[in-house]
């Protein structure tokens, strides 16, 4: 069986009061119940900023101005292989919220848990809880 790539564009949305606005994954969903940031599929002829741009507007509702790219890295899943691209998202359009009927909450960066996100999160996840972005 061969792997699926897969290419993911996430955005790390935070605010002047550095919260991070985050959504639980559906449960019918590949790491269905964890917590993400929003995003998804890059599509064919999409940059990694278009897709976030775009899967923003999809799935919380707002118009990101100037994403800045974080990081990103390569995580190979039992059953699929994933690059996934973060952004930082500090300038918006709209009040974020769940688009889809996804659950969503704001969390305090400092108050990040490793843990309630999908595995290739880990580094992202600790380097903003010890405000290294
Ligand atoms: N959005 C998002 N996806 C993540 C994160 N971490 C992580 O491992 N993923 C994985 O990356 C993939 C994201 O795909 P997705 O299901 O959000 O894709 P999508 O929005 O285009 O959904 P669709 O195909 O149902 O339309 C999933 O396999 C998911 O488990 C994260 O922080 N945010
Ligand atoms: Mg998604």
């Amino acid at each position: 069986m061969t792997l699926k790539q897969l290419n993911i564009a996430a955005g790390i949305i935070r605010n002047s009061g550095k919260e991070i606005f985050i959504t639980q994954r559906d449960a019918s969903s590949h790491m269905a119940g964890f917590w993400e940031f929003p995003g998804g599929k890059i599509e064919a002829g999409e940059t990694p900023e278009q897709a976030v741009i775009r899967e923003l507007q999809e799935e919380v509702g707002i118009d990101a101005k100037a994403p800045v790219l974080l990081k990103t890295l390569e995580h190979r899943f039992p059953d699929r292989i994933i690059t996934l691209y973060f952004f930082l998202v500090e300038d918006w359009q709209g009040e974020p919220y769940g688009k889809e009927g996804q659950p969503k909450r704001w969390v305090k960066q400092s108050d990040l848990k490793a843990e309630e996100f999908p595995p290739a999160n880990e580094t992202v996840v600790n380097a903003l809880k010890n405000n290294e972005f």
